[in-house]
């Protein structure tokens, strides 16, 4: 891999931020918990530290070995990281009178210096901090302050070491960007020439190196990541690639059909499964949302074990693992605590004597469309929404049966194609139907109804890390409402769902 930023975690709500800043730039960046430092390779040409939930002055607070880095290369601490810095080479780190959380501004800046480059007085800044550096060590100098804090960026005098109070990463910090440009690009010398190309070239050639004449099998659900994932493998190693699409008997009305045939156009070699009912029985009677996602995960596993015996020669399962699921399992204080088990993020059970290839799981959703498009696949599967392994399993609250799949196949159709028609796909991240587990009351034609809830769900997100509910114009949801409950037999209310993630989350299990 190419030239890169290191970026170590200090567990800040932020610090995916500050990779998708970096990587704005056209620079390669990865992020690894404080505690698990890689090999400090040529390639790496600068240190990000970033932020924490906790306070330096914590007893056992996260710490590092910071003298086996500094002078080395380049490194800026945002936030904790720069309070670390501060603290560990003799200054002074206080809790400060008013904790201060939103907007400030630069009141003072010493552009001099390659860190504060065109940066403009008063520029707005975004701190999120209760402690701060009352004294700097000796040597550390002062090179940009607010009117609350004095110490809102320093300089190590002598070596390119930089800490910073406020957030480049956050967008309310208005010329964050430029700041972390000038770290990036000035400081760490990086050339900025991380492409889809390059990354598609790349990988390409990793990928013929590491599977040589091998045979992989591979999942393939019609959603963007396994599409891309698959066509890059594809492209290094052509016929050697099987790809599998399961009917789990959970997808959307027409789905199997549907995405069989768009495949047919890409050259690649698929097989459809219908097992609908295999993943039926394992269901049954399964309401509590973490073993239906388990049993789910469990049967798709069984599946491709079977499928990849039906190859001879096969040593390889290919998957479309992105960087978020691996993000998530990979906290800083070991795996973080489940919230869901996304069923493709684990490892596989001992008796799969398969390896994994995973050609995405260093992008962002957004980055593996840019690739996809990159690659020429088509728009209507690059730009389709994301659609979870588990399916409609998930969005049927209780145990599933194969009539309330049929229901709200036909609810969520219509919600779709509804946005299609009316030109709003496009502005949704994602969207879909979920079948309550509850009945109402409603009259129709002067008779009395007692009939299922479904929800509508749509979002806004750039990764589905964090999302927020579309204000979809109430016109629309009316007619989308009407049509369900005149068309959707056994439902007789619609309800919106309002709620953003994080407190809520995307998928209602
Ligand atoms: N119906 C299916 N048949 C075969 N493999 C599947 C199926 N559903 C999911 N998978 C596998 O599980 C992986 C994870 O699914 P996930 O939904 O996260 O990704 P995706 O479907 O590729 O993309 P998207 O998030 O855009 O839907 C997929 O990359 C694919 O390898
Ligand atoms: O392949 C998948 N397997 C899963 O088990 C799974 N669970 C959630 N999702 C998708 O992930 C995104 C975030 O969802 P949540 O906010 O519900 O966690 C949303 O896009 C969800 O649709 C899954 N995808
Ligand atoms: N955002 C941060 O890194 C905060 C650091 C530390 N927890 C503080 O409150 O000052
Ligand atoms: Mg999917």
């Amino acid at each position: 891999m190419a030239e890169q930023i290191l970026i170590l975690d200090f567990g800040s709500q932020y610090t995916q931020l500050i990779a998708r800043r970096v990587r704005e730039l056209n620079v390669y960046c990865e992020i690894h918990p404080f505690n698990k430092i890689p090999e400090i390779t040529s390639e790496i040409k600068g240190i990000i530290l970033s932020g924490s939930p906790c306070s330096v002055r914590d007893e056992g607070a996260p710490d590092l070995d910071l003298d086996s880095l500094r002078g080395k290369l380049p490194i800026l601490g945002v936030c904790y990281g720069s309070q670390l810095l501060a603290l560990k080479y003799g200054g002074e780190v206080l809790p400060s009178e008013i904790r201060e959380y939103g907007r400030a501004n630069l009141s003072h800046i010493d552009t001099h210096y390659d860190l504060m480059k065109e940066m403009t007085h008063g520029s707005q800044v975004w701190m999120s901090h209760g402690d701060t550096i009352k004294e700097l060590p000796k040597g550390f100098e002062v090179i940009a302050s607010t009117s609350s804090v004095r110490v809102a960026a320093f300089k190590i005098e002598g070596e390119d070491t930089y800490g910073i109070q406020f957030h480049p990463e956050v967008t309310h910090t208005s010329e964050g960007k430029n700041l972390l440009r000038n770290f990036v690009v000035q400081i760490c010398g990086c050339a900025q020439d991380w492409t889809s190309d390059v990354f598609i070239d790349a990988t390409i050639a990793d990928l013929k190196a590491k599977i040589g004449t091998d045979k992989v099998v591979m999942g393939l659900s019609g959603g963007v990541d396994s599409s891309v994932a698959a066509t890059l493998i594809h492209r290094a190693i052509g016929e050697n690639l099987t790809c599998v699409f399961v009917d789990n008997g959970l997808l959307r009305k027409n789905e199997f059909e549907e995405v069989l045939d768009s495949y047919k156009h890409m050259g690649l070699n698929v097989i459809g499964v219908d097992v609908k009912q295999q993943f039926y029985d394992a269901l049954e009677g399964l309401t509590e949302p973490e073993s239906k996602r388990k049993a789910i995960g469990r049967v798709f596993i069984e599946i491709f074990d079977e499928e990849a015996h039906k190859i001879p020669g096969v040593k390889w399962l290919g998957q479309g693992t992105i960087y978020p699921d691996v993000i998530e399992s990979v906290s800083i204080n070991g795996p973080s605590a489940t919230i869901k088990s996304h069923h493709n993020v684990g490892g596989l059970p001992d008796f799969m004597k398969l390896s994994v290839v995973e050609p995405l799981n260093t992008l962002f959703k957004d980055e593996v469309r840019e690739v996809g498009r990159a690659l020429e696949i088509p728009e209507t599967i690059i730009g389709r929404h994301p659609f979870p392994g588990p399916g409609l399993a998930i969005r049927i609250l209780g145990d599933i049966t194969a009539e309330k799949v049929k229901t709200l196949q036909e609810v969520d159709h219509i919600f779709i194609q509804g946005l299609k028609d009316h030109g709003l796909y496009d502005e949704v991240w994602q969207a879909g139907a979920i079948l309550l587990p509850i009945h109402s009351v409603g009259v129709m034609g002067d008779e009395r109804t007692y009939e299922k809830v479904v929800a509508l769900r749509a979002v806004g997100s750039v990764d589905g890390m964090t999302a927020d509910w579309i204000h979809l114009p109430y016109e629309f949801l009316g007619k989308m409402s009407n049509e369900i409950i005149n068309r959707v037999k056994g439902v007789n209310r619609v309800v919106y769902d309002i709620s953003s993630k994080p407190p809520a989350t995307i998928e209602w299990e």
